[in-house]
């Protein structure tokens, strides 16, 4: 068998595609990963499963001489965001998508593993296909749940993240943080409802978390350094039922971002200042849950990542660029804590979308390109 060509692998995203999946609950995707696997089996090809993570899938190839294991990490899970590309090969799931492109993840994961399969490595290799990068942060349960421990312990660990806005099949990356931590905001204030016309009688909840929203801008302009930057964003906001009742009850639901992680935690510790001095104020409860789980800075390593940038910069038919870094999070942050390893873009030309867009439509003929640098640069690291 020969690797896969452009169509079997444009085939293989668009089946991806129309299953899309959210965390945790990936099984089509689980056992359409399963089944080309075991279309490849041969002897130095090794899958294991995670009980507690049950939709994950790793995959070892056992080296001809090897010196050291290298992993490969794919996220398999989708947003729950309803598809409005109108492609022919749409999301057969309502209201869920691949609107982040781990279908394109998963499908360049699997041409380097195919070939892999095919030609038997060197070194070691790890196949990760994780579930949950959306949320739950499935990199850091299938951390701890031991997984990568004995013969499965990578001594390096890369990754792929696609890329809208760079032409389709660049790969780019830096030195250095690429992505940020991030970390999940759930509020809940809980007041007294009541009539409209007496609000002295009553603890307006929606008055507390709009001051809320409004003081949590300060973050960034007043505690961060400037030079470093962050972001906290209130993406969900809901209180009330009616024009004239007062809101007894408002939920909250936002993201903090910076590329500290010592950022991290003053953020996090200043909203909870401002979330207890609101309830405070206003006379309400504020029931607040801050969630980092595994969305840790993405640290590109220095050996591994100035490595591939030499690499990749050398090979005239690699099409790479250097890139700045992003308020993207990404749990392969976690894996970058206990790895040494590399994350990078890859660019699929959509240009008009972002990442998480109802109508986010990746060029296809980014992956044959992308399978092919790595399959280059895994092959010298291997050397
Ligand atoms: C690449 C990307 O879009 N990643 C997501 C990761 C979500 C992290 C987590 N749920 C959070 O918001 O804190 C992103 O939103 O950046």
């Amino acid at each position: 068998m020969s690797d896969l060509d452009n169509e079997e692998l444009i085939k293989i995203r668009r089946d991806l595609h129309q299953i899309p999946e959210l965390a945790l609950h990936e099984v089509q995707t689980h056992d359409y990963l399963l089944s080309l696997m075991k279309l490849w089996s041969t002897d130095w090809l090794e899958i294991k499963s995670v009980p507690s993570v049950p939709t994950a899938i790793l995959v070892r190839l056992q080296g001809t001489d090897p010196h050291k294991t290298i992993g490969y990490r794919t996220d398999i899970d989708a947003l729950p965001v309803t598809e409005q590309t109108g492609l022919a090969f749409s999301s057969t799931i309502p209201g869920q998508m691949h609107a982040c492109g781990h279908d394109i993840h998963m499908t360049v994961a699997l041409g380097i593993l195919q070939h892999f399969a095919e030609h038997q490595p060197k070194d070691n290799l790890i196949f990760f296909f994780q579930p949950a990068e959306e949320a739950e942060y499935g990199g850091y349960r299938v951390y701890e749940a031991g997984a990568f421990t004995g013969k499965w312990r990578p001594d390096e660990f890369f990754a792929i993240h696609d890329n809208p806005s760079l032409p389709a099949g660049q790969i780019a990356t830096r030195l250095g943080t690429l992505f940020a931590g991030t970390t999940e905001i759930h509020l809940t204030f809980t007041g007294e409802s009541g009539h409209a016309a007496y609000p002295q009688r009553a603890k307006d909840a929606l008055v507390a978390a709009a001051a809320f929203v409004m003081q949590v801008q300060t973050i960034v302009s007043r505690n961060v350094d400037p030079i470093r930057g962050g972001v906290v964003t209130i993406g969900s906001f809901h209180a009330g039922q009616v024009m004239n009742v007062i809101a007894g009850e408002a939920k909250l639901e936002g993201t903090i971002r910076a590329f500290l992680q010592s950022d991290i935690l003053m953020m996090q510790q200043r909203v909870r200042e401002i979330a207890d001095g609101v309830a405070q104020t206003y006379g309400v409860k504020a029931d607040l849950n801050l969630i980092q789980g595994g969305y840790m800075p993405v640290e590109n390593a220095i050996e591994q990542t100035t490595d591939l940038i030499e690499f990749m910069t050398a090979d005239p038919t690699i099409d790479f660029a250097e890139s700045e870094p992003a308020m993207t999070g990404e749990d392969f942050g976690f894996l970058t804590q206990k790895f040494p390893g590399t994350m990078v873009w890859l660019g699929v030309n959509d240009p008009e979308h972002s990442l998480h867009s109802d109508h986010l439509n990746p060029e296809e003929r980014a992956i044959k390109p992308g399978v092919e640098a790595w399959i280059k640069f895994l092959e010298h690291r291997m050397q």
